[in-house]
């Protein structure tokens, strides 16, 4: 690198450079290397640059002062599938067709009022999961069994069919939708093959070997998966044709496809094939990102008895135990909203956000950073500074009453939604789901962990994949004990 003054980092290999020291969970290795190395550090993997973020300063003084050199992405090789890059949005260059599509996201389909007005379909979401819960409880205690729930698959289910409400206004896992669980299943290996990591992305010269075969797979997993999805569209076309489906509000599907150009950066209708890449990110994006929060919350309360009946009796008496939990009732759930936040610090579900790439040439805190230039940040990492948080590995979300720091991209202690220009556009979303779903769970059922673990004992390590997740995942024993969730 010449003359350069790069940021310091471990020697690495030739060639290889440092991906051994990337081990197999990124997020605590890199956290490793900052002790010796400081927050701001330089690696090279394969060919591929890479400067990784990992204080709360030095991430403010990139995602706040330097976000315009900051703000392309650098794009896993198995997202140059089947043009998906060209159409998303999450890992799509920076372009006046991302500029386009994320100005439509921010005003006219993530806005507070539309988050607002689909309200009922997370109720409805989060009530079907609730009366599965109980339902599939009720028959295998009645086998005699034990009635132990694998916990994250009903949040997945949920979460999942929340986005379709959202973008399709369809419940997609549904046993009147045949092909919901075709796509189910097919989303299920998109996550899988873009959560291993590829050889191709450090060395470009095995991008067309496909060593692994990921790529291959990933092809014909997103493949199947982006067919159902042009069959959903299809059939919207259709009912605009033959104008037989009154519908009571506009869904994201409707949004696009409506969408004639902003006279900006667009001046045209959105590429039928774009279309298609985009309603399937949505499910990508926020599927598996919002169920594991709640995952990690209630594994976080079952290790804190106390701070679970905390969550309980704010409830009780906010909502009583007559009537289920509303959305309306949140602002005044204060125990329930840091709770969330504390898991958010300890468990962002994506610990290193989403690869940035440099456009230029940039001088950065003192160093170097030439363009093309993967940048990570480690939110995880800086959730768990020393320097910005006291005790910083326990679970303590006393520690946020009274304290003005949330996870919106303004406090840079805490991100798990990332900041600036890429900032999660789902971040109202997701709060909205995180929140009401936590507390339907706890208002509804007393939970009890298996028989094979208590509450010192539960493990809470972690599986690295397109997010982190619970290794083990959480097998709970729920008890009903409110009465409402019954409409
Ligand atoms: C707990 C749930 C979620 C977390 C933790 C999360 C986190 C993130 C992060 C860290 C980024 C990158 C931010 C950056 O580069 O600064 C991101 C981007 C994005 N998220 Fe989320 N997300 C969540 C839920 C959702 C939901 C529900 C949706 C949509 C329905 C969504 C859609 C997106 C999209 C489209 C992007 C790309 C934005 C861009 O590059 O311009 N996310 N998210």
């Amino acid at each position: 690198q010449g003359t350069k003054n790069l940021p310091p980092g471990p020697p690495g290999w030739p060639i290889l450079g440092n991906i051994f020291d990337l081990g197999i969970a990124p997020h605590q290795a890199l956290e490793e290397l900052k002790f010796k190395y400081g927050p701001v550090l330089w690696l090279r993997l394969g060919s591929m640059d890479t400067v990784v973020i990992q204080s709360a300063k030095t991430a403010a003084e990139l995602l706040k002062n330097h976000d315009t050199s900051f703000c392309d992405r650098k794009s896993l090789e198995v997202f140059n599938c089947l043009n998906y890059r060209d159409g998303s949005l999450a890992v799509g260059q920076f372009s006046p067709y991302w500029r386009m599509i994320r100005r439509l996201c921010s005003v006219e389909m993530m806005t507070v009022k539309r988050v607002n007005d689909t309200a009922s379909i997370r109720r409805k979401c989060i009530l079907q999961m609730i009366r599965s819960i109980e339902d599939d409880t009720a028959a295998a205690t009645a086998r005699g069994e034990s009635g132990v729930v694998n916990l994250p698959h009903y949040l997945f289910l949920m979460s999942f069919n929340i986005v379709g409400n959202l973008m399709l206004s369809r419940d997609v896992v549904d046993s009147q939708c045949k092909e919901g669980y075709e796509f189910f299943q097919a989303m299920g290996m998109v996550s899988v093959w873009a959560g291993k990591p590829n050889l191709a992305d450090f060395f470009p010269f095995l991008k067309w070997l496909d060593p692994q075969g990921l790529k291959r797979n990933m092809t014909r997993d997103m493949g199947r998966a982006l067919e159902i999805v042009e069959g959903f569209v299809k059939e919207r076309i259709e009912e605009y044709k033959f104008g037989d489906k009154e519908k009571a509000s506009k869904d994201f599907l409707d949004t696009l496809l409506e969408f004639e150009g902003d006279g900006k950066d667009w001046h045209e209708k959105i590429p039928y094939e774009r279309l298609i890449i985009l309603v399937l990110e949505m499910f990508f994006a926020g599927s598996e990102t919002t169920s594991t929060v709640i995952e990690w919350a209630m594994a976080e309360l079952l290790r804190q008895p106390e701070a679970m009946r905390k969550v309980k009796e704010e409830l009780i008496e906010v909502v009583g135990e007559n009537r289920n939990v509303e959305e309306s009732d949140i602002e005044k759930l204060p125990y329930l909203q840091v709770v969330v936040k504390e898991t958010l610090r300890l468990h962002p579900p994506l610990p290193l956000l989403l690869p940035r790439n440099t456009i230029q040439d940039t001088k950065f805190v003192g160093y170097d950073v030439p363009k093309d230039t993967q940048v990570l940040v480690n939110a995880w990492a800086i959730g768990r500074d020393p320097d910005s948080w006291e005790d910083p590995l326990s679970f303590k979300p006393e520690r946020f009453l009274g304290l003005n720091i949330d996870y919106k991209g303004q406090n840079f202690e805490l991100i798990p939604f990332g900041s600036g220009r890429r900032i999660c556009v789902g971040m109202l979303f997701a709060q909205r789901v995180i929140l009401l779903g936590l507390a339907s769970l706890i208002h509804c059922f007393n939970w009890e962990l298996d028989k094979d673990s208590t509450h010192e004992t539960l493990d809470m390590r972690e599986k690295v994949g397109i997010s982190v997740r619970k290794l083990i995942p959480l097998n709970v024993i729920p008890k009903r004990c409110s009465r409402g969730m019954a409409g």
